[in-house]
């Protein structure tokens, strides 16, 4: 039985619009005109428990408005919604003890108290057993590598071991379902490295369920097998990322960094040129010939750096919406 499912989900948020100037101002303040803006359009869905899915799309394509309404922050304008047997929006003691929702730019941590007293907040507000809080504590502090940094003030960590402490109070009722919305936004990349390695141990230790979304590919392909493309509110995409990327991101991005600038029509045999500033080129290359341009551009380019990754998950993304992306 899915943990998830969506059923014709949609959400419009009415916004008010204002003219300009004073009148503007006196008309808005009588008379209010609201403009509906769609945000999310008929998504059906269904997740099964333990599965992890990568939630994907470009800026305002209404991730986190579903998430949103998955965890019942928000009510659905029409549609159906069930999480671990619950209606979100209802907001059950229940329905709260088996989800938790992690957003990369907010924190509940206190600013400026040692992340051990927010965890105790939270262990009193879900009622924890104190023997049941040491021991989940010591247990999540040792998976995230998060040892003697509890009883600093959170301001005095870095961004890395701020939000795997996020992620230890976020944890601690130990939900069944966790709905993640860009949680290694801004994280070098060892931290998003940890980051990504925890959830993978987390979910197979405990098979929780996990809808992720990130901008970095490779959060994607580090944690997901199928993901979930949303395009202007409606979903274009659900399947096995494999089929995803084989299908839409056929190529991989090729950074180089030259010894001295080069016109483009000295570039232009070793790919498409993405971008091109002084002495660094950005390249998208075919992944069936990326092995043979990289040896061609080592040897006959003065090359100071060079590294290959998978384009930008937005590029991927405009790649099935350009497609007419099929579900
Ligand atoms: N509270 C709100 N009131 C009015 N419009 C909103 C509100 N929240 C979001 N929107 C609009 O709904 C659309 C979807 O926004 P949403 O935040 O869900 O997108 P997103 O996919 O999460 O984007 P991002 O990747 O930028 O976070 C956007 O057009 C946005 O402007």
């Amino acid at each position: 039985m899915p943990i998830i499912e969506a059923e014709n989900l949609s959400k419009v948020y009415p916004i008010a619009v204002k003219e300009p100037g004073l009148q503007g101002t006196i008309t808005h303040f009588f008379r209010r005109t609201y403009r509906a803006v769609e945000a999310v359009k008929q998504v059906s869905f269904q997740i099964q428990p333990g599965e992890v899915v990568g939630f994907l799309g470009a800026n305002g394509a209404g991730k986190t408005t579903t998430l949103k309404m998955l965890t019942g922050l928000i009510h659905p304008s029409a549609g159906k919604v069930r999480v671990a047997g619950h209606i979100p929006f209802q907001r059950k003691a229940e329905f709260l003890q088996k989800i938790t929702l992690v957003m990369g730019q907010k924190q509940q941590l206190i600013w400026d108290l040692p992340a051990l007293d927010s965890l105790k907040i939270n262990a009193a507000i879900y009622g924890i057993p104190d023997k049941e809080y040491r021991m989940r504590v010591g247990e999540l502090t040792e998976m995230l590598s998060l040892q003697g940094k509890l009883n600093q003030p959170v301001r005095k960590l870095s961004l890395g071991e701020r939000m795997k402490a996020e992620f230890l109070a976020a944890l601690l009722h130990r939900p069944q379902v966790l709905f993640l919305d860009e949680p290694t936004l801004g994280l070098d990349v060892n931290a998003q490295v940890g980051v990504r390695d925890f959830l993978r141990e987390y979910n197979a230790k405990y098979g929780a369920t996990i809808l992720l979304t990130s901008h970095y590919m490779a959060d994607i392909t580090a944690l997901c097998d199928r993901v979930l493309v949303i395009h202007q509110g409606q979903l274009v995409y659900d399947g096995g990322l494999d089929e995803l990327i084989d299908n839409f991101a056929p190529c991989r991005e090729v950074k180089v960094e030259l010894a001295r600038a080069l016109p483009e029509s000295k570039l232009l045999p070793y790919g498409e040129i993405k971008a091109l500033e002084g002495q660094s080129v950005r390249f998208l290359v075919e992944r069936d010939l990326l092995t043979r341009t990289v040896a061609r551009m080592l040897a006959e380019l003065e090359v100071v750096d060079l590294t290959v990754t998978d384009p930008p998950v937005e590029e991927v993304i405009g790649r099935v919406f350009s497609a007419g992306g099929v579900l």
